[in-house]
């Protein structure tokens, strides 16, 4: 089925690309000719910022979307625009993981419409500035320092992004009037060890052994989230997203370093437990993420604060977004060998206990009944869309009379 479509999906695949690079050259050399004018309030700058925050349907909202150029934020800003909503994009495109790949995302979202402000949400300047141009009803609140392992040598990037950043945000957000509602992305791994010796997972469980500083930032942040919903009066809502895959994902995850190293014939590492048990992982696709992350700005509720005041309460949800079926590591690179068609050379490594969690499965039914949401992608079905994704974006021959 993928050889049978190859040829008009590569032909495709080179005038979309096409398209996109010249696209992102013109982004490129306007935001060149911007950059010097920002802060000097150019019309065109803030026409754009206008444009892309403009709502095309009744009851629409008007979102602030951080990280926009990430995995999860150029999902989301695509949802939020094709169904008449405004969005404007905030991001700081660090080289945490290819720059390639999030100036496509930047390019994919210009032709939809969204404008990405290229920007530190540390920068309260560029902060007021935004808000002084448009009055965000909510904040889809992405931008992060992700990665596990990455924190062992790099806890200060976490400290800037998830916590300061997020500092940052918040005040903004409590000094706007209107005040937006809030709606940011905490994530699973704040269940670290199992301490409630349960599974799965849900939101009224302790959350307090985390096992890696990615987990405690995130665990600070649902508690300083916490204090802004008291105190001033914001609207929260924290989203423990699980481990989130599909097309136009992040390089640094597991499944899409397997299918690039399979590919290139290099061995993987698969990490399991010390007393030999595999990992597994609530593996959730995209597309179920996005309609949680949507119905979570369609259900927050309003701030209710100006400033240091508040009047009345606003609401502060908590909420897992997995898949409630959680699938082992081998399996995983079992599902990526039948759809490639090829065998991985695997090695086994033992965790030596510093930054990942053994397993983890999601509680969801606190999400379907608030939410309505009901993730319907198995890994299986979603893999398959990643698979042909990556052979896609990354032009790669497909073999199918390939042995496994
Ligand atoms: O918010 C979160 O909860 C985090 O979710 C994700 O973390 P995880 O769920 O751990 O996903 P991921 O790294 O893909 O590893 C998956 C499995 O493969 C195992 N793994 C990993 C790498 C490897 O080389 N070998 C291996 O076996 C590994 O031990 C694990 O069992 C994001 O990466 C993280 O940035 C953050 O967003």
């Amino acid at each position: 089925m993928i050889r049978t479509s190859h040829r008009s999906f590569s032909s495709n695949r080179t005038i979309f690309l096409s398209a996109l690079v010249l696209v992102t050259l013109t982004a490129s050399i306007l935001s060149f000719i911007e950059s010097g004018e920002r802060f000097l309030h150019t019309t065109s700058w803030e026409t754009k910022i206008r444009a892309s925050a403009q709502i095309r349907r009744p009851n629409g909202i008007s979102v602030l979307v951080t990280g926009a150029a990430g995995f999860i934020g150029t999902h989301v800003s695509i949802a939020l625009k094709t169904r008449g909503d405004g969005v404007v994009g905030v991001d700081n495109f660090d080289n945490y993981y290819a720059l390639s790949l999030k100036e496509t995302r930047r390019a994919l979202l210009d032709f939809h419409g969204v404008f990405i402000v290229d920007g530190d949400i540390n920068d309260r300047r560029l902060l007021a500035i935004l808000f002084d141009t448009v009055a965000f009803t909510h904040v889809m609140h992405l931008a992060a320092q992700v990665g596990v392992q990455y924190a062992v040598d790099n806890p200060y990037a976490y400290v800037h992004s998830n916590i300061a950043s997020l500092v940052t945000l918040l005040e903004r957000c409590k000094a706007a009037d209107p005040q937006p509602a809030v709606v940011w992305a905490s994530s699973g791994s704040v269940y670290g060890v199992n301490i409630n010796n349960k599974v799965p997972f849900s939101e009224s469980d302790r959350v307090d052994r985390p096992v890696s500083i990615y987990a405690s930032t995130k665990r600070t942040g649902e508690e300083i989230t916490l204090t802004y919903n008291r105190f001033y009066g914001l609207s929260i809502t924290g989203l423990r997203f699980f481990t989130v895959y599909g097309p136009w994902g992040r390089p640094d995850m597991a499944y899409f370093s397997f299918i690039r190293n399979i590919l290139e014939g290099k061995p993987i590492t698969v990490y399991r437990a010390k007393n030999h048990t595999d990992m597994a992982r609530d593996f959730i696709y995209i597309d179920d993420v996005v309609k949680g992350c949507v119905a979570s700005l369609d259900t927050s509720g309003r701030s209710v604060g100006s400033g240091r005041s508040k009047n009345g309460s606003a609401p502060y949800r908590i909420f897992n977004l997995g898949n409630a079926s959680p699938v082992t590591v081998p399996m995983l690179v079992s599902i990526l060998e039948e759809n490639l068609r090829m065998k991985a050379t695997t090695n086994v490594v033992d965790m030596n206990g510093n930054g990942d969690d053994l397993f983890a499965q999601a509680n969801i039914s606190l999400a379907e009944k608030e939410l309505g949401y009901k993730p319907t992608t198995d890994l299986e079905t979603g893999l398959k869309e990643f698979v042909k994704w990556y052979l896609w974006y990354y032009g790669k021959p497909f073999d199918q009379n390939r042995n496994v």
